[in-house]
This record gives structure tokens, C-alpha cells and sequence, in this order.
């Protein structure tokens, strides 16, 4: 059985949940529960009024939520968060926090394909009731859909031609598992930066399968409208991809090009950022290497 302790090791705890500002009888939101590490402090912050909402798409994060009865655990995708916390009664909340991306837990079992470290069957589905998975855009996507994938989404340079040896490799019989990906890709992972690569790759593949880029989105514009004003955002993002859309927004109110401006130049945000950008310092890194990429941003709703 996992404990909690186990299950994730929470990264910056103290700035990602400061940064909602609890309100003790406020109602606020965890939409990556995981092992419960940054919701056990929100709670300890809350009064007896105050409540709890967290959301993990993973049904194994149900082995964790915790007995309190502030709190409610709902096990679907933070993409619905609007739609999810309306059947809970709830129309509007103080704040929100996301740690975005895998978990220690998730990285772990070998059998859910995220790690380079284990041979796995190509999964990497956050949710078991996901249709997609590694097994089908490695084994089913055209190639100029496996090349965006690299490249957008694992920045690999040489994506055309990963893309194109995997094609050609799958004429024969399919790739079923991470090792056979590697052995179709080993011209491509010299030994000396074979692990960057290939987290590259599983990166790329994983932000698929789950639809991240599009998720994020679709979550960042419903925060926004269910935050009360003055109501706080806190999010943890372990990639540039992810950090862009989160800075951006939280700078333009869009996740690409430039607001429109009045006469005077200025435009209207719905957010103000609160203080800069947070990083973890060397001791939690070298605690907790899942830290190293972390990069916290808190913002305000106007
Ligand atoms: C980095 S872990 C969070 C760890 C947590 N903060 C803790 O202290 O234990 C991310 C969690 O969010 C979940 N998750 C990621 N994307 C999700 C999504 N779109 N909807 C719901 N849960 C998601 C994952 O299943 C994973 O358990």
C-alpha cells in the first residue's frame, strides 16, 4: 500500500499555498490532488467553515484523499472544473492552485510508462478511462503529426527525422513498449545525452496523450471566470511550454499576441501578477529532484 509520504513529496509547499492568501472560511480549490501534500496545508489553514474542492483525473489518487469533512475529492479532469464544481453547488471560489504535470507516484510504477528508467507497455495516460494512449500516437499518428508532436511539444530539433524512423519501423510490426521505442530510436540517443533526449521524447508523447497544451488552456480561461475578484491563483509549471501559457496570461489575459490597447496605450488585465517568479532553492532540489524544473506563479484576479 503507498502512503503519502511515498506518493509525492509536495514542491514548493509554503510559497504555492501562501500564495492563495487562505481566508479561513474561504472556498478553495486543488485541481492536482496527487499524494495530498499541498491540500493537507490548505486545509490546516482553513477555519471550520472554509472549504476544501481538489480534483485528480487519476483513480489512483483516490487512495489518498483525506478524511475531512471540509474536504470533497473529485476524480475527473481539471478541464471540467467549472462544469464539476457547479454539481458540487459551488459557482465561485477564492482560490485555486495547480502542480501541474506527473506525479512522483505516477513516475514510479513502471507499468504506467512515464519513466525512462522501466521497460513499460506505451501508456502514459494520466486517466485509465483515457482513449488515447502512447501505444496509438506512436502506432497510429501520420508522421507529420509525430513531428509536431517532437517539436512542439519535446522541442527536438530533429523531429522529421525521429518521426520518420518510427513510421518506417512500424511497417514492419508495432512498437508496444518503451523499450522498443528506444531500440527503433538508439541512432538517435548518443550515450552522452541519451536521458535529456529521450525525456524529450516521453515529454513530447506524454503532453499528447493527455492533451495538455489544450487542457491548460481550457482550465486558465474557467479559473479565471469562477475566481471572486481578489481571489488568488497559484501554479507550479515544470516546463517552458506550460510557463509560457501561465505568464502570458497572467501578463495579457491571452495566451498569444498583444491585447488591444486604448489611445493612451494601456490595456485591461484580468489578473495582477503577486511578486515574481518563485523557483525552488538548492536544498529542495537536492531533497527532491522532481523540484529542479518547478517554477511557481502567483497571480491575483482583479
Ligand atoms: C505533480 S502531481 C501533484 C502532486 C500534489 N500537489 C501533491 O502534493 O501530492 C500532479 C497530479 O495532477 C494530476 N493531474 C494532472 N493533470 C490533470 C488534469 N488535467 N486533471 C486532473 N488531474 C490532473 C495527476 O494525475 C497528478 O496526480
Amino acid at each position: 500500500m503507498t502512503t503519502i509520504m511515498e506518493y509525492h513529496n509536495p514542491v514548493l509547499l509554503h510559497p504555492t499555498v501562501d500564495g492563495l492568501n487562505i481566508k479561513p472560511d474561504g472556498i478553495y480549490v486543488d485541481v492536482t490532488f496527487g499524494g495530498g501534500g499541498h491540500s493537507k496545508e490548505i486545509l490546516r489553514r482553513l477555519g471550520s467553515n472554509g472549504k476544501l474542492f481538489a480534483f485528480d483525473q487519476d483513480e489512483d489518487a483516490l487512495a489518498n484523499a483525506l478524511p475531512d469533512e471540509r474536504f470533497t475529492l473529485i476524480n475527473e479532469n481539471f478541464r471540467f472544473i467549472k462544469r464539476f464544481l457547479r454539481f458540487h453547488g459551488v459557482k465561485s471560489v477564492d482560490g485555486i492552485l495547480a502542480d501541474l504535470g506527473v506525479s512522483s507516484h505516477q513516475f514510479d510504477v513502471p507499468e504506467r510508462g512515464f519513466s525512462t528508467r522501466f521497460d513499460a507497455e506505451l501508456d502514459m495516460r494520466m486517466s485509465q478511462k483515457n482513449d488515447l494512449n502512447a501505444y496509438r500516437v506512436v502506432n497510429e499518428y501520420e508522421e507529420q503529426d509525430l513531428r509536431r508532436v517532437f517539436f512542439d511539444y519535446g522541442e527536438l530539433k530533429n523531429a522529421p527525422v525521429l518521426a520518420r524512423t518510427i513510421v518506417e519501423a512500424r511497417r514492419d510490426y508495432p512498437i508496444k513498449t518503451t523499450d522498443e521505442l528506444k531500440e527503433v530510436l538508439k541512432k538517435y540517443l548518443p550515450e552522452k545525452v541519451r536521458n535529456k533526449i529521450l525525456a524529450q521524447i516521453y515529454q513530447a508523447i506524454r503532453i499528447e496523450v493527455n492533451q495538455e497544451m489544450d487542457v491548460l488552456k481550457e482550465f486558465i480561461e474557467q479559473s479565471l471566470e469562477i475566481l471572486k475578484p481578489g481571489g488568488r491563483f497559484s501554479v507550479i509549471s515544470y516546463h517552458s511550454l506550460e510557463d509560457r501559457l501561465v505568464k502570458r496570461f497572467i501578463k495579457n489575459g491571452m495566451f498569444e499576441g498583444e491585447p488591444e490597447r486604448d489611445f493612451y496605450g494601456n490595456f485591461s488585465v484580468p489578473f495582477k501578477a503577486i511578486g515574481k517568479l518563485i523557483v525552488p532553492d538548492d536544498a529542495e532540489i537536492k531533497e527532491n529532484n522532481r523540484a529542479r524544473s518547478a517554477k511557481l506563479r502567483v497571480a491575483e484576479k482583479i
